[in-house]
């Protein structure tokens, strides 16, 4: 079985990106969602997303809409590409017209403010369909790398693996390899907890800070990841995978990234609202380091850097007062509570 037409709702980078990928892919119609009217005809007539992906020409299988209903009628696919706090809301209004056995895609990495609810989450909510049917991609995949089909690999999370290996057909192209993984929870974890920790990445860099300071923060903060899955229930090893450390590593090293480079910019001193004017673009991290706080604190887990960033965006915390009471903390073993032989070392 193949996808013969696809919706992709939301018309930002990796949402245009993805719909590149699918007609690359071999899905005959790719229809995207786009919010604003000039958008979806750029698309439709000039092959191009001016705004986000200038230099990136799509192919003619993919088409354009100002029109929700429109890109998702018949569509046997409908990937969701908005800002994770805004997903609750763009997806009530869709939900009627999503097909009954239509499979749905997040690419989103955040987690809801509020309810504290992760991306496929927030789509049975609001969709009212069975977690089954909803597959997460995530991985490290900046969306312009992809545009330019430079290599990389990512996972195909689903609870069905019917469905994920659906999706891993419709995605795979001689420049994305796409694993299938079961752990739908540890991936969504991955993506959302390394936009926290990549603005601490870029905080750090800003300040001046050399390569011990970033492998530590790329370590340590993969081990608070860990932590937060192992307390929800997910499988610790998705975290050494590309969901994991592979997102993690690609999203902290990269000036391509929007969550480092807002890090960056409050690292040289600018309060929140001046990074905002300065980047103009959907940093997933600032909103969900709240969010990912509060989830850790439901379930009694530490995690002291997403806290850090935390007091840094919300709070008007200096930068290096966050750095010095990170270092500053009590002294531990590397994994505390975890025994010296077993599983999960
Ligand atoms: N850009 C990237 O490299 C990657 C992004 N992601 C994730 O994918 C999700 C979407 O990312 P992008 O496409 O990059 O986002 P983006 O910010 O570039 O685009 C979001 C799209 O949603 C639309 N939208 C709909 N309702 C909106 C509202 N109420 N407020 C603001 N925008 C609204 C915007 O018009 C825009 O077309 C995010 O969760 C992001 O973390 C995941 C992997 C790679
Ligand atoms: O998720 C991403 C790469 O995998 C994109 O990261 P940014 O949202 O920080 O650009």
């Amino acid at each position: 079985m193949s996808i013969r037409r696809a919706a992709v709702l939301g018309a930002g980078s990796w949402g245009t990106v993805f719909a590149k990928l699918l007609a690359d892919a071999g899905t005959p119609e790719v229809t995207v969602w786009a919010r604003r009217p000039d958008v979806a005809e750029a698309i439709r007539e000039r092959h191009v997303n001016p705004d986000y992906l200038p230099n990136t020409w799509l192919p003619p299988a993919v088409t354009a809409t100002g029109d929700a209903a429109e890109a998702i009628d018949g569509a046997d696919l409908v990937v969701l590409a908005v800002p994770s706090q805004t997903l609750r809301d763009n997806l009530g209004a869709w939900a009627g017209t999503i097909g009954s056995d239509a499979t749905l895609v997040s690419l989103m990495k955040g987690i809801e403010l509020g309810t504290l609810k992760r991306m496929s989450e927030v789509i049975v909510d609001s969709a009212g369909v069975e977690p089954d049917r909803i597959a997460v991609v995530t991985g490290p995949n900046l969306a312009p790398e992809i545009a330019a089909e430079q290599p990389a690999a990512t996972v195909v999370a689903c609870t069905d693996i019917r469905r994920a290996e659906l999706v891993q057909r419709a995605i795979s192209t001689r420049y994305l390899r796409p694993y299938t993984n079961d752990d739908v929870i540890g991936c969504e974890l991955g993506g959302a907890v390394k936009n926290a920790i990549a603005l601490a990445y870029g905080m750090a860099s800003a300040l001046g800070f050399g390569d011990n300071t970033r492998a530590t923060l790329i370590t340590r903060g993969l081990a608070e990841t860990t932590r937060l899955g192992g307390a929800l229930g997910a499988n610790l090893m998705t975290f050494a995978g590309l969901a994991g450390l592979g997102d993690l590593v690609a999203t902290c090293s990269s000036p391509l990234s929007r969550n480092r480079t807002f890090g960056e910019h409050l690292g040289r001193g600018e309060t929140l609202e001046q990074a905002q004017a300065a980047t103009r673009q959907t940093a997933e991290g600032v909103k969900s380091c709240l969010s990912i706080r509060d989830l850790a604190h439901s379930v009694g887990v530490e995690m002291p850097i997403t806290e850090q960033v935390e007091l840094v965006c919300h709070e008007g915390v200096d930068p290096l007062k966050a750095l010095a009471a990170l270092m500053a903390r009590e002294t531990k073993p590397e994994r505390p509570g975890v025994p010296s032989t077993g599983e999960h070392q």
